[in-house]
């Protein structure tokens, strides 16, 4: 039922727009998950912002602003986040986003004074469902993302990267899943999207060693795609540069693409099946498969 539901979702994203919230999500109110009261324990910790640009050719760049505090997530950083994604999710011409942090450094993980103040095991739960939920809809989105990291991303934000379907480093920047170190595991979803990225000897390498990945050690261990330039200044035009050989085609045609790869993530394979051929049957004889088709491409 619920595949049959997520299929329709990949294939009429306006008119499921209700049901759409529900199943993009993990958790909701028959998880016991009341995001309202999460969200107003999060209105405690303000600092920083998370700012998006959309721009007009249909790329995206999401930036994690903290620059004090090492773009450390506090708890109003974490409800943005989640209104971005949405804006994200109704953005019908986007095709690419670029996720990174300001000045040159990526991010710190949670703020430690959230953290603190919300010691509770009750309150760690509700915190991680709420970051899984909207991390879940970031992967989800119908457009192909990338985490530019620059400087650290420790904790919580080695999670945020796992959620983006490609990672970049800058020489000289790192990727550590500090959990251990703070006698925890991830929580943000990331222990379980490491495990799809780089294999589950990997994983367990990784976390339990929280080993420092720097752009060699990750690029070897297939945790990111590619090291980036030695040039800070430039890396998010090269990062656009990089994305730009994935995006390179009408927005309906990458978004398209997006959802068939999301469907075989997600579903078993006969769902998955029957996904792509209604996805293929939107494109079929449209707008880009008739140009296609009247410019006689080769493909030599
Ligand atoms: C499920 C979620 C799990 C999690 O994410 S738990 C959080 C994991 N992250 C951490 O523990 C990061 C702790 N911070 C550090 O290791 C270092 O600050 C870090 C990031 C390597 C940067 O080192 P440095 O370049 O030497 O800079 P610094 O230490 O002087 O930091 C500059 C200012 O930023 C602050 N800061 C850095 N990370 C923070 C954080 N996560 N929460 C709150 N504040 C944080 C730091 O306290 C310092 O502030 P101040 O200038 O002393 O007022």
């Amino acid at each position: 039922m619920a595949t049959c539901i997520w299929r329709r979702l990949l294939l009429q994203p306006v008119k499921c727009r209700l049901a759409c919230q529900r199943v993009k999500s993990i958790y909701n109110g028959t998880h016991g998950f009341d995001e309202n009261e999460i969200k107003e324990k999060l209105r405690h910790f303000p600092g920083g912002s998370i700012d998006l640009s959309k721009g007009n050719d249909g790329i995206g760049v999401l930036t994690l602003n903290n620059p004090v505090h090492k773009n450390a997530f506090t708890g109003t950083m974490m409800i943005e986040l989640q209104d971005r994604v949405k804006e994200l999710e109704d953005w019908t011409e986007g095709r690419g986003l670029v996720v990174r942090g300001a000045k040159n450094t990526f991010c710190s993980g949670s703020d430690l004074n959230t953290v603190k103040a919300m010691c509770s095991s009750e309150e760690g739960m509700k915190m991680c469902m709420f970051m899984q939920n909207t991390l879940t809809r970031l992967k989800r989105l119908p457009l192909i993302s990338v985490a530019l990291v620059q400087g650290k991303a420790l904790g919580g934000a080695a999670e945020l990267t796992t959620a983006c379907d490609f990672r970049l480093m800058t020489p000289g920047s790192e990727i550590c899943f500090v959990q251990k170190h703070m006698g925890l595991v991830p929580g943000w979803g990331g222990g379980a999207r490491l495990v799809q990225i780089v294999g589950g000897q990997q994983s367990l390498k990784l976390l339990s060693g929280a080993l420092r990945m720097d752009p060699v050690k990750a690029l070897n261990a297939g945790l990111i795609d590619d090291i980036l330039p030695p040039d800070e200044d430039r890396a998010l035009e090269e990062a656009q540069h990089w994305l730009s050989q994935y995006t390179k085609a009408p927005a309906e045609v990458i978004r398209s693409l997006k959802k068939v790869v999301i469907a075989g993530r997600e579903l078993p394979l006969e769902e998955a099946l029957k996904s792509e051929k209604d996805i293929f049957g939107t494109l079929w004889g449209g707008p880009a498969n008739l140009q296609a088709l009247a410019r006689g491409a080769k493909h030599k």
